[in-house]
């Protein structure tokens, strides 16, 4: 994954259309992540490892396909349902209760299966009355939450999770990786991003590791969990 990065800053559109014209816009290649390649089975759960800029979340992004990757291709079989960045599929305009209806038909959950689910929803993301308000004012424990609810009314195939549980509190993050579990026998396939190395070894059974969008490493969740900790504690990398 490329992308171009401005070699001079730019402060308004005029300016930026002016430079345009004039051809002295000027970027600068920058490869985010470069010769990543793994493949997963069915029932595998992935945890991503790597320090802040590593490439984690442009990696979960290029297999939701929010980004197309420069180069290379992402082949996957059933159903994803990705929980990116915080509130990525919310309006935060509307009321929790709205974005229950957005955010489900983003998903591709039809209108009346989401009415039928909607208590459970609510129910699910402890929100409470706040649900009748405006998610521009939820905390982003809160987004989480309610996100968390609405991808995980059905058992997706492929669960995408960036840093989506460390946000909550510990009584949600208890639940959701109880409700991640519960989904285990049935086969779900999971990729998940997160600092915490416990969570992702209670998670995950697979691991790869990343390293200024390199894969420096992958296997079980174990192994790869104590290199990347090595490599912390030795201050090996950055
Ligand atoms: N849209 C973009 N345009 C330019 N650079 C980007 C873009 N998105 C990500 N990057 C860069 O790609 C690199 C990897 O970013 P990414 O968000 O994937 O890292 P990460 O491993 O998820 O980090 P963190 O642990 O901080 O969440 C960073 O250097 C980031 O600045």
């Amino acid at each position: 994954m490329k992308f171009n990065l401005m070699e001079k800053k730019v402060d308004n559109l005029k300016e930026y259309v002016i430079k345009f014209i004039k051809n002295e816009i000027r970027y600068q290649e920058f490869w985010a992540l470069k010769d990543v390649s793994f493949t997963l089975n069915k029932g595998d759960r992935l945890g991503i490892l790597g320090l802040n800029g590593a490439g984690k979340s442009t990696l979960l992004k290029i297999i939701a396909g929010v980004l197309k990757a420069t180069q290379g291709s992402v082949t996957t079989k059933g159903k994803i349902v990705p929980l990116l960045e915080l509130g990525a599929g919310f309006d935060a305009q509307y009321t929790g209760a709205e974005n229950i209806f957005l955010y489900g038909a983003v998903l591709g959950y039809p209108k009346d299966f989401i009415k039928e689910k909607y208590d459970e929803i609510i129910e699910f993301s402890e929100l409470g009355e706040f649900i009748n308000v405006p998610v521009k004012n939820y905390s982003s424990g809160m987004k989480a939450r309610l996100g968390f609810s609405i991808a995980t009314i059905v058992e997706p195939e492929i669960l995408i999770l960036d840093e989506v549980l460390a946000v909550g509190d510990a009584k949600f993050r208890k639940k959701s990786e109880k409700k991640i579990k519960s989904m285990f026998d049935s086969g779900v396939t999971v990729l998940f991003v997160s600092h915490s190395i416990d969570q992702v070894k209670r998670i995950c059974n697979r691991a790869i590791l990343l390293d200024k969008g390199q894969l420096i490493a992958q296997g079980g969740v174990d192994e790869i969990s104590e290199i990347y900790e090595t490599r912390i504690t030795d201050g090996d990398s950055n």
